[in-house]
C-alpha cells in the first residue's frame, strides 16, 4: 500500500490526496508537520519537503508535480488530464499559476513571523497571489477549467483556492472574482475535496 507523507494545511499535498482519492487508489496518509526536527521528509526528499508518496518498498518520490505525473503514468485510468496536448500544456500551466499562489502565500506566512517582517517582501508575494488568482479567474466559466472534464487544473486551482482560506484569509479573492468563486464550490463539493478540507496546524519550533 502507498502511504502518502502529508500536512494538514498543505496544498501540494491535498493535491496528490484528491488525485488519489479520484482515482480510487488506496493508501496510509501520514499526517506531520514537516517544520519541525522530528519531520520524515529528510528519510525520503533531499529538499526535506512534503508530499512524499512512499512506496510499498519502503521508497519515495516527492514534489507534488512529479507525483501526480507519476500517478497519471502509473494509474492511467481515471485520467486526470485532457486527451489533447494543447490540453495537457493548458492544465500544466494552471497548476503552474495555482502552485506558484501557494508558494507566494508561503514565503508570506513565513516572513509575517519574522520579528521584523519585510513589508517590501510581504508587498510583492501579496502581489504574486493577488495576480495568480486573478489569471486563474480569467480562465474560469461555467464548467471545469480545461475542456469539459475535471481534471489536474481544477485540483491544482481548487487546492490553491481553498489554501486561502487558511493561510490568507483576509484576501477576499471570492468576492472580486463570481465566476472562480462558483468553480471553488462546485469544486469543495466533490468527495475528494470534502474529505481533504486543509486545516492550520500548530508550528512549535523556530524556523524563520
Ligand atoms: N514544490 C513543492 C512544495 C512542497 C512544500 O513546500 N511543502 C511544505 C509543507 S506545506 O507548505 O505544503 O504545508 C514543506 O514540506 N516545507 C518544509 C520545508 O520547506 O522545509 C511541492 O509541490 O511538493
Amino acid at each position: 500500500m502507498y502511504r502518502l507523507i502529508s500536512a494538514t494545511p498543505s496544498p501540494y499535498a491535498r493535491k496528490v490526496r484528491i488525485a488519489l482519492l479520484e482515482k480510487g487508489i488506496p493508501f496510509d496518509l501520514q499526517t506531520e508537520v514537516p517544520w519541525h526536527a522530528d519531520t520524515a521528509t529528510p528519510a525520503y526528499n533531499p529538499l526535506e519537503k512534503l508530499p512524499v508518496l512512499v512506496m510499498p518498498d519502503g521508497t519515495g518520490i516527492y514534489e507534488s508535480r512529479f507525483i501526480l505525473e507519476w500517478l497519471e503514468v502509473k494509474h492511467p485510468t481515471p485520467r486526470l488530464l485532457p486527451d489533447d496536448p494543447d490540453g495537457v500544456l493548458a492544465a500544466r500551466q494552471i497548476e503552474v499559476i495555482a502552485d506558484g499562489v501557494c508558494d507566494a502565500v508561503v514565503l508570506l506566512f513565513f516572513e509575517r513571523r519574522r520579528e521584523a517582517p519585510s513589508e517590501a517582501w510581504m508587498a510583492r508575494q501579496r502581489r504574486k497571489v493577488e495576480g495568480g488568482v486573478r489569471a486563474l479567474a480569467a480562465l474560469a466559466g461555467e464548467g471545469f477549467l480545461v475542456g469539459d472534464r475535471f481534471g489536474l487544473a481544477d485540483i491544482a486551482a481548487g487546492t490553491a483556492l481553498g489554501y486561502l482560506a487558511v493561510r490568507f484569509p483576509e484576501f477576499d479573492w471570492a468576492a472580486e472574482h463570481p465566476a472562480l468563486a462558483a468553480l471553488h464550490a462546485r469544486l469543495e463539493a466533490r468527495p475528494s475535496f470534502a474529505a481533504t478540507r486543509p486545516v492550520p496546524q500548530s508550528i512549535t519550533e523556530t524556523v524563520v
